[in-house]
């Protein structure tokens, strides 16, 4: 399913003594299969940008498409439960929205809660508890025994029960070390490899866009400043230390040419010292040796 924003601006608490303009003629492009990630500091815009992916805030003006749906501004925009169902939202620490007495009806909870038969549910929290890694052994316990990594895959895979047709994660490895980071993240990746899973990530760490995402999103106050594949993006790491971006982080990041007809580039991971300034211009100009 493809989505897209375009032009879009949001107001909080418009019309009123606090209104506060959070987006400003953001339009991105999601089509169907992309991995996105959406990058930039606190108070960007980003939660703001991912709250219109499922229609859960309705821009100011502008238009949002999810697959065949067009939401606007300025226009009754009914029945928006089916678009919700096929956007999936992972937000942060999502553990703590835990809250039945077992696993199970945790994960449960969201398909019901759309209609679906509690057969089928419980079809479906099998399945996604085997995509986040765990076994079903754990589906009698109380979440709150789990620990928290554990936690935080029960929360994902309710998630994933609902089947949607994409999935939108704000910040989903927050609060774990490197190893948990990792593991859910590959997590990801693999789901959207297997099921061409739209991912769309919120994230503050450049290393993990540059790892993972096709598409690279950078907002600053309200504004997408930059777009592109991360080749594009990392290609000039001048330009995102100027945005005050963590670059040492950001472009641990590996650029590798391989031949095959012509020239692509391959992202593997090195250190910003060895991504010299000749490979960088050479990167710029597309040419490669
Ligand atoms: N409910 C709200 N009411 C008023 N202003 C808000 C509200 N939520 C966010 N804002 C403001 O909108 C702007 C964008 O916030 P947003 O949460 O989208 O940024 P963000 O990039 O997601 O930040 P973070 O990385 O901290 O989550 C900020 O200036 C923020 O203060």
């Amino acid at each position: 399913m493809d989505i897209s924003l375009s032009h879009v601006d949001y107001r909080y608490q418009a019309n009123t003594p606090f209104e506060r303009l959070a987006i400003q003629d953001v339009s991105i492009e999601i089509p169907s299969g992309t991995y996105l990630a959406i990058i930039g500091h606190t108070g960007s815009g980003k939660s703001t940008v991912l709250q219109h992916l499922n229609a859960l805030l309705i821009p100011s003006e502008g238009t949002v498409t999810i697959g065949d749906r067009e939401i606007k501004a300025h226009q009754k925009n009914k029945d928006l439960r089916p678009v919700r169902q096929r956007v999936g939202i992972v937000f942060q620490f999502p553990e703590h929205q835990l809250f039945e007495e077992t696993v199970e009806k945790d994960i449960i909870f969201g398909p019901m809660n759309f209609g679906v038969s509690e057969a089928e549910a419980k079809k479906r929290a099998r399945i996604a508890l085997k995509q986040v890694g765990l076994t079903e052994e754990i589906l009698d316990k109380s979440p709150f025994d789990l620990s928290g990594g554990q936690m935080r895959r029960v929360a994902i895979a309710g998630v994933l029960a609902m089947d949607p047709d994409v999935i939108v994660l704000d910040e989903p490895t927050a609060g774990l070390d490197p190893r948990g980071r990792k593991e859910i993240m590959d997590m990801f990746y693999a789901l959207h490899n297997e099921r061409k899973l739209s991912t769309i990530l919120v994230t503050h760490s450049m290393e993990d866009a540059a790892r993972y995402a096709d598409q690279i999103v950078i907002m600053q106050q309200g504004k997408v400043v930059k777009k592109g594949s991360p080749e594009e993006i990392f290609s000039a790491p001048q330009d995102l230390m100027q945005m005050g971006l963590d670059v040492p982080e950001v472009v641990r990041f590996q650029l590798k040419l391989e031949e095959k007809g012509n020239i692509k580039l391959e992202k593997i991971f090195l250190s910003i010292e060895q991504l010299s300034a000749a490979v960088a211009e050479q990167l710029r100009r597309g040419v490669t040796s």
